[in-house]
């Protein structure tokens, strides 16, 4: 393949940049998973997604160590699994990650879920700010919080999250959520960014892709870009590793994002913030 294309960074609240794209690694085989990294890190991706949930930590560490890129290279994030959400527990669950994927420390931890039902955020988002204090990591943010979440957090604590990872797609575009973020300086990350390919065989996608002489997945990735989000698609497929990373060549038009983001239909995919309270 050609060269690799220099990807640009986000900067976080408290100053620390973030490649804007990077690779995810949820339903990667443990087995599978130090050769895929291996291939995103060989093809130009620096900004790796893990969580302890997914159950591949070991093998994200391993693979950045057989890539000989420097540890500073490459900006990882992990997230705190359902089940640790007790102050202590956090702490413990932030030290065994750290452990799995043998690094001195993180880039990036997140509270996976907000688990309304099950526990107390707050308490959850006090270890978090022990975590950074510590100096373990360079920046701590969220995963799947509403807005009622983030304000809470922001009444009863100090840090304010440097990101918030969330459901983001054509098929739901997360306005409001996006743009509360943004006035409170939290940078939006945009899971599953293709729907787990489900907006690709979309016709106003494919009209566009055809145009602009790209894949519909790259213009789903373009869309999120010019939006201003952070993305990590997944791929065990080496040509779709390749092909995701071909975002920065080309511009979709306004009248293009506008297109897609008419797309949106609150459509999840995944489970619902307000109610998801699974510990696996
Ligand atoms: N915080 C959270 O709660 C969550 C976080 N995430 C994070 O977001 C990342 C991405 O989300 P994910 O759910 O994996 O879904 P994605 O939207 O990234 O889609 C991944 C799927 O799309 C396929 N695919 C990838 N690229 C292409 C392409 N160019 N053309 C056609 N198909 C393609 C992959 O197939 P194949 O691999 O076979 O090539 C895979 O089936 C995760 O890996 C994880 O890091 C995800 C879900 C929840
Ligand atoms: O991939 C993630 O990060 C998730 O949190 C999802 O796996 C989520 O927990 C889910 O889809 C459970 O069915």
């Amino acid at each position: 393949m050609t060269s690799a294309p220099t990807i640009p960074d986000i900067t976080l609240n408290n100053g620390v940049a973030i490649p804007q794209l990077g690779f995810g690694v949820f339903q990667i085989d443990p087995k599978d998973t130090e050769a895929a990294v291996l291939a995103a890190l060989e093809t130009g991706y620096r900004h790796i997604d893990t969580a302890e949930m997914y159950g591949n930590e070991k093998e994200v560490g391993r693979a950045l160590r057989a890539s000989g890129l420097d540890r500073s290279d490459v900006f990882v994030t992990s997230k705190l699994n359902n089940g640790y959400h007790a102050y202590g527990d956090a702490l413990a669950a932030f030290s065994r990650s750290l452990g799995d994927l043998a690094m001195e420390y993180l880039d990036l931890f997140l509270v996976h879920w907000p688990m309304p039902a099950v526990g107390d955020y707050t308490e959850t988002w006090r270890a978090m700010e022990e975590i950074y204090r510590s100096g373990r990591v360079k920046a701590i943010g969220v995963s799947n919080f509403q807005i009622g979440h983030l304000d809470r957090l922001f009444q009863e604590t100090s840090v304010v999250p440097a990101v918030n990872q969330i459901e983001v797609h054509p098929y739901l575009a997360q306005d409001e959520l996006r743009a509360f973020g943004a006035d409170h300086g939290i940078a939006t990350e945009a899971w599953s960014p293709i729907a787990q390919g489900k907006v690709l065989d979309n016709a106003v996608i494919k009209a566009i892709a055809t145009r602009v002489e790209r894949t519909p997945a790259q213009v789903t990735l373009r869309w999120h870009i010019q939006r201003g989000d952070i993305v990590f698609p997944k791929s065990v497929t080496r040509s779709r590793v390749e092909e995701n990373i071909r975002l920065f060549d080309f511009e979709l038009t306004r009248d293009d994002m506008a297109q897609i983001t008419a797309l949106d239909r609150g459509e999840r995919i995944g489970p619902d913030p307000d109610t998801f309270n699974w510990v696996p």
